[in-house]
Formats: structure tokens, sequence, C-alpha cells
């Protein structure tokens, strides 16, 4: 695939050891600006530490993480940390703590949960929220600090169905902004998850990791269309029955 973007993170022979646990093996990987990235494999396979490495968590025990254009990155979690608080004053802290003036914090906050819809719920405890309402909130979080990157660990696996189906809309929504958004920049994102729907929905490239390698790193057309190492296929094939 040819990229026009400058990449973001470029990640050398990269490895991560618990002991005598290879958590992640010899990983290459290069992100380009704009790609909504996909991490699948089986529980443990190291889509999380990986996550964590690219947002600077976790250390690397070998290889390297360089960073390209600078750029300013977040991560979500599977279930967010919401602080026993007003949600408007949830987002407003994490643009405080970014040196935002207390009142514009505020205005902005408002302005981040108007984004995702959950105006009406400003005055509410955040943590008295669904948690399909504080992934929103965290979401808000991240618009409101204009993220360019956003790493997300499995963000709709603790969801209903609808709720996932709301939360996947906004991450498409980040990731591909239409031009009467107001940040209409789109946000590179690199997800985890074990909903290969959910991957053909949102990813353009696919990666396939097995016990902390990667074993496959393909365009979404390709991963879903064309040959595939066996391990990797019987994955997708046990996914989707
Ligand atoms: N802090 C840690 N200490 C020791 N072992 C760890 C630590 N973090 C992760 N591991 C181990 O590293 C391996 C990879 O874990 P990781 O959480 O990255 O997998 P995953 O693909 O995200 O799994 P899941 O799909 O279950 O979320 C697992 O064997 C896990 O037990």
């Amino acid at each position: 695939m040819i990229q026009t973007h400058a990449p973001l993170l470029t990640l050398r022979g990269a490895g991560v050891r618990f002991g005598a646990l290879h958590a992640l093996q010899a990983v290459n990987v290069t992100l380009h600006a704009g790609e909504r990235l996909a991490l699948i494999g089986a529980n443990g396979s190291g889509k999380s530490t990986l996550l964590r490495v690219l947002h600077g968590l976790q250390r690397l025990s070998s290889g390297e993480l360089a960073h390209g254009a600078p750029h300013r990155q977040a991560m979500l979690f599977q279930r967010p940390h919401l602080l026993r608080a007003s949600t408007q004053t949830n987002v407003a802290l994490a643009l405080w703590l970014r040196g935002h003036a207390w009142r514009e914090a505020r205005t902005q906050a408002l302005r981040a949960l108007e984004r995702v819809g959950l105006e009406s719920l400003a005055r509410q405890n955040g943590r008295t929220l669904s948690g399909g309402q504080q992934q929103r909130v965290a979401l808000a979080r991240v618009w409101a600090l204009q993220a360019q990157l956003l790493l997300l660990d499995e963000p709709t696996s603790s969801l209903d169905p609808h709720a996932k189906r709301e939360v996947e809309a906004l991450i498409a929504q980040l990731a591909s902004p239409t031009t009467c958004d107001a940040q209409s920049e789109p946000v590179t994102t690199v997800f985890s998850s074990h909903n290969l729907g959910q991957v053909k929905r949102l990813a353009t490239r696919v990666l396939y990791l097995e016990q902390g390698r990667v074993l496959v790193d393909l365009p979404v057309h390709d991963f879903f269309n064309g040959p595939l190492p066996e391990a990797a296929r019987w994955f997708v094939k046990g996914e989707t029955l």
C-alpha cells in the first residue's frame, strides 16, 4: 500500500519480557497518520502490551520505539476511569491539567459533551453513568484534548450491543470526520478487538498477533479476502462461526 503520510511511530525489533514470558517478540510496525489499525489475536497474544508500548506505558526489553512526526496521543481503556464528580468536571479536569484556565476548560468540556451527545448529562455524577455513557465521556475527553493518535484497548467489549454501536460510530466519526465537524483532522487509531465485524467496519489495516509475534500485517480488504497463514485462517474461522 502506498503511504502518503509521515510515520507517527515506528517499532523496530520490539520485545517485551515478563520473566521467562515473551509478551512481544521482534515486532516491527510503522504507524502512519490517518491509519485505523486493528490488533487481533487470541487472549494473551500481546495486543494490550503492544498498545501500552505504543503509549509509553510499557518499557521495551529489546528493540526501539521511534517517534516520527510530533503529535498528541491518548489511550482509552476497556473501562474508563471517571472521578466522583460531574461529567462536565471529569472532562474539564483533563483540559485543566493540560494548562487551560478552569472557566475555559468547563466551556470546552461542554462542547465536547455535545459532540458525543451527552450534554444533557453534564451535571450528573460521572460514576453514575452507564458503561456506554462512560466510554462516550472518555471519547469526549480525547476529542477535547484534540488527540491526533488514539489507542483503544477493546473499547466496546464491556458494552451491550446498542452502546457498542454508539461508541463504535463515535470512533468512526473521530477517525473520518465530516467537513462539518469542528475538528476535521482525522484521528489515527490503533484498537484491539475480538469482534471481527467491528474490525471490518473500522479498520484500514489488520495486525494478527500470536504469542507476541506479528504473524500478519495487511490492509483490511486483503486480510479478509486474501490468503492467510494457516493459524490466522483458523482464528478468523473460529471467530466468525
Ligand atoms: N504486567 C505483567 N506481568 C506479567 N505478565 C504480563 C503482564 N502483562 C501482560 N502479561 C502477560 O503477557 C501476555 C500478553 O498479555 P496481553 O494482555 O498483552 O494480551 P492480550 O492479547 O491483550 O490478551 P486479551 O485478549 O486477553 O486482552 C499474557 O501472557 C499476559 O499474561
